[in-house]
């Protein structure tokens, strides 16, 4: 076989003992569940067709994989193998989703067939036993725990804290604006995340659109190594006496000390404050008189959760992680589109104008604003960041057939691993009309596509009310924050703080692309204006040490530029 051409050598090699396959989480090994998918796969590939689950065999070299942009691979085999089709390197193999009824299987209707296998062996030694890794026993408590600290009120309340971190970030754009200076707005968006997280989580001040410390350095570190764990099937961290002599790893875990140091001093100073209440009472609270409105408050003072502060801090460390570079994905994604498309930046910020001025958004203001909130799901839509979900199947399972073409009923066997990918239903004509194409308003009309069997459509009644349009109204073909029990919980928060993000910086300022890329020379086509797919920028690898988003930015003519607090009282001038 081709399949595993071009891929790194120590692919082969990781998996090729049957029983260090995985398992699911909590459950002992099984040599021959493991044993069966190896052997079927070998028949597939060299000998007779079908195998024991039925799917196709993708073929050809997966080179986006070193690149980081394996979900782009991932889709041009969509294309000749529809869903699922199957991936092997060396014994391992897995099956990949492309289709939103299988989708809606896995994710929702049989949600306890599933766990969330790799990527909770690649994120336990960062976020523990956090919500997302968490093996399904943890996630129920946790989770039953976490919901209602994001209650309306707090999300209100919310609102104004994001208005209030953005204050530097308009500061910083004036500066720039008056120097000339090219700004990288990516890594901008990144701070501003990166503060609004840390004050509305632990109530702890990174001002990282200030200032570097070593802290905001740790955070930063934690994050890329996350995300270099996602893309290396190789567990070499778990290698004994690796930790102590790799030296990634020894600065990785240096990094890792100085964050659970302050998230340890958080945790003691929340706990050594304790104002035990119940969750109605916590949930009807006062914000504008509650001096540290963190969830991590909440979770504190919740009665009857007395969490040790292991878990607290896994709880905390996972949020700080899943909350910020998706959402600074989505403001830089958001900026690069609408500058690309003049006439949806000034449909925005006429709307903009309209309803906020120079004020700072509210919770109200923002549900106003429907075409930027169109905008955000636009940006979601073609843009997910996670790209692709991943779970590992728990017991035997059947998948549906969903889009004529694909398999007839799929049979699984446990232990299977699946990449869900939510950028090939994204980007697929089967579920969206020119789904390449930057239209925000798809969302108000509806879609329906008879030749994908059980699937509903996109219907946007089904979202009137809402912030945004839900994977239910779109039925499992719009999964931006996934769905079924382990959908996003922070979903409304990251809408919320995209919303006053963009109205805050849309109003005073207007970017370009700088020009000084022509056709022909180097580097032309990885300049964001020339950009066709996400290469350059990638979803998910947004941080910092990337190639960012530079770009020119003025102040918009006839706009004072200065900041009005909610009170009407503050006047921060720009
Ligand atoms: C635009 C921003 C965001 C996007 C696109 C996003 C996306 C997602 C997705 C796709 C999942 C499901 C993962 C899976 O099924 O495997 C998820 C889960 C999660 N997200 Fe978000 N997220 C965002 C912002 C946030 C924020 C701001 C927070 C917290 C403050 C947060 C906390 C979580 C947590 C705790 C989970 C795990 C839920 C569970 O397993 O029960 N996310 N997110």
């Amino acid at each position: 076989s081709s399949s595993t051409s071009g891929l790194p050598f120590y692919w082969k090699y990781i998996w090729s003992l049957p029983f260090l396959q995985p398992t699911p989480q909590g459950s002992p090994p099984q040599f021959s569940d493991s044993a069966l998918i190896f052997k079927s796969n070998i028949e597939q590939i060299y000998g007779d067709y079908p195998s024991y689950d039925l799917c196709p065999m993708a073929e050809g070299a997966l080179d986006d994989i070193a690149s980081g942009t394996m979900f782009i691979g991932l889709q041009r085999y969509f294309d000749d193998n529809g869903s699922p089709y199957k991936l092997c390197f060396g014994p391992k193999s897995f099956l990949v989703i492309s289709d939103p009824v299988q989708a809606k299987h896995i994710l929702k209707e049989n949600n306890d067939k599933y766990d969330k296998g790799l990527l909770a062996e690649i994120l336990e030694p960062i976020m523990g036993k956090g919500l997302i890794p968490a093996d399904p026993e943890t996630w129920k408590v946790r989770r039953k725990q976490i919901v209602p600290g994001f209650h309306k009120a707090w999300l209100n309340h919310m609102v104004g804290l994001f208005g209030y971190c953005n204050v530097p970030l308009i500061k910083s754009l004036s500066a720039a604006a008056e120097s000339n200076t090219e700004i990288d707005m990516e890594e901008k968006f990144c701070s501003v995340a990166l503060d609004i997280i840390g004050k509305s989580v632990f109530n702890y001040d990174f001002g990282s659109v200030t200032t570097e410390s070593p802290v905001i350095k740790a955070v930063y570190s934690a994050l890329l190594e996350a995300e270099h764990r996602s893309m290396t099937p190789a567990p070499y961290w778990d290698i004994p006496l690796a930790n102590q002599v790799v030296p990634r790893l020894r600065k990785f875990n240096s990094d890792l000390k100085i964050l659970d140091d302050v998230l340890t001093d958080l945790i003691n100073l929340a706990k050594g404050s304790r104002q035990v209440e119940d969750i109605a009472e916590l949930e009807a609270r006062n914000y504008a008189e509650v001096k540290d409105p963190s969830l991590l408050r909440f979770l504190v003072d919740m009665r009857g959760a007395d969490i040790d502060n292991k878990q607290l801090r896994d709880d905390l460390m996972t949020m700080l992680i899943a909350g910020h570079e998706t959402t600074a994905a989505v403001l830089t994604w958001g900026l690069f589109e609408l500058t690309r498309n003049p006439e949806m930046m000034a449909k925005v910020t006429a709307e903009i104008d309209e309803v906020v001025g120079d004020r700072m958004p509210t919770m109200e203001d923002c549900m106003k604003m429907k075409f930027l909130r169109l905008v955000i799901a636009e940006i979601l839509r073609m843009y997910p960041e996670p790209p692709l979900l991943i779970r590992r199947c728990r017991t035997d399972d059947v998948l549906p057939r969903g889009r004529e073409g694909n398999v007839e009923g799929a049979r699984v066997k446990r232990g299977m691993d699946f990449f869900l990918s939510v950028y090939n239903i994204h980007r697929s004509p089967d579920f969206w009309e020119e789904p390449d194409k930057f239209d925000p308003e798809r969302f108000t009309r509806p879609f329906q596509n008879p030749k994908v069997e059980g699937w509903a459509g996109f219907d946007p009644k089904k979202w009137e009310g809402r912030l945004y349009p839900t994977e239910t109204a779109a039925d499992f073909a719009y999964l931006p924050f996934g769905g079924g029990s382990r959908k996003c919980v922070g979903d409304e928060f990251a809408y919320l703080e995209s919303c006053v993000t963009l109205a805050m910086v849309l109003r005073r300022f207007e970017f370009d692309f700088p020009e000084r890329l022509g056709k022909g020379e180097v580097g032309y086509d990885e300049h964001p204006k020339n950009l066709s797919h996400p290469v350059g920028m990638r979803t998910g690898a947004t941080i910092h040490t990337r190639q960012g988003l530079k770009m020119n930015v003025r102040k918009r003519a006839g706009v004072e530029g200065v900041v009005v607090d909610q009170g009407g009282g503050i006047e921060v001038k720009g």
